[in-house]
């Protein structure tokens, strides 16, 4: 498939801020289309700040965001708001992701039901399906999150260090499970600390206390990304 080279997302000089602090400055930068981003930069420097603008729930203080996506972002975060003391299974877990198509009291259609499926199947969750949430190890329960995330099925789809708590294997596997996204269509901006998965991307953008910084040569990169520094 041929990959188009436009920007899905542009950011012009986009400040952001909690309250008084200040913490994304003047940051311009573009998230290609169809393509996987990867988002670095040391703790703190403003990482989840950014894809939260990016998604459209952090308002940024000035700047302009210019979207060229059609739907609505899907934002997978590092912790789930879903309490572990809610009767869900993981098979309901990840259909929570259809609700936005669906509403929340609509069943799901045939379509729906295949579509969650298909996203336990890619996390490798399936022979979970029947598991209450609230049972599973952190491991499966962030792979829970990814199929929910995916099962949005946006174009745009945004994911604050989805590797956090996944044994080898399944980190190993997750780069293969974006490029297959992007293939499809969807726009990928992931936050890592994962040296390969930010080799695997087909672009960065580093965070340097709340700047962007230049791109690194890739010995460079590849030295920060081990310690889950900044460049
Ligand atoms: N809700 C909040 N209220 C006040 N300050 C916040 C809030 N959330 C984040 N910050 C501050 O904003 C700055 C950027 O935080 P952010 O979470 O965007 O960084 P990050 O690069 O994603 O970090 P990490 O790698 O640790 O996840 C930090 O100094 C943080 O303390």
């Amino acid at each position: 498939m041929q990959h188009s080279t436009h920007a899905a997302v542009a950011l012009r000089a986009v400040c952001a801020a909690y309250g008084p602090t200040t913490v994304l400055r003047e940051v311009t930068a573009a998230v290609p289309a169809r393509r996987v981003t990867a988002l670095l930069g040391a703790n703190g420097s403003g990482k989840s700040t950014l894809l939260g603008v990016v998604a459209g729930v952090h308002a940024p203080a000035s700047g302009a965001v210019e979207r060229f996506h059609t739907e609505r972002p899907a934002l997978v975060v590092q912790h789930s708001a879903v309490p572990d003391s809610l009767p869900v299974t993981v098979r309901e877990a990840v259909a929570m992701g259809r609700w936005a198509h669906r509403g929340l009291w609509r069943r799901l259609t045939a379509a729906d039901r295949a579509i969650v499926a298909d996203c336990m199947e890619r996390l490798g969750i399936a022979d979970l399906a029947a598991r209450p949430l609230g049972s599973l190890s952190g491991g499966q329960r962030q792979r829970t999150l990814l199929a929910q995330g995916l099962a949005q099925r946006s174009d745009l789809l945004l994911l604050d260090e989805p590797a956090t708590g996944l044994d080898a294997a399944t980190q190993e596997a997750i780069p293969a499970i974006l490029e297959d996204l992007c293939a499809d269509g969807v726009t990928v901006l992931h936050a890592t600390h994962d040296p390969q998965a930010a080799r695997r991307a087909d672009h960065r953008l580093h965070l340097r206390e709340g700047r962007l910084a230049p791109e690194a040569p890739e010995r460079e990169h590849r030295a920060s990304a081990d310690r889950g520094a900044a460049v």
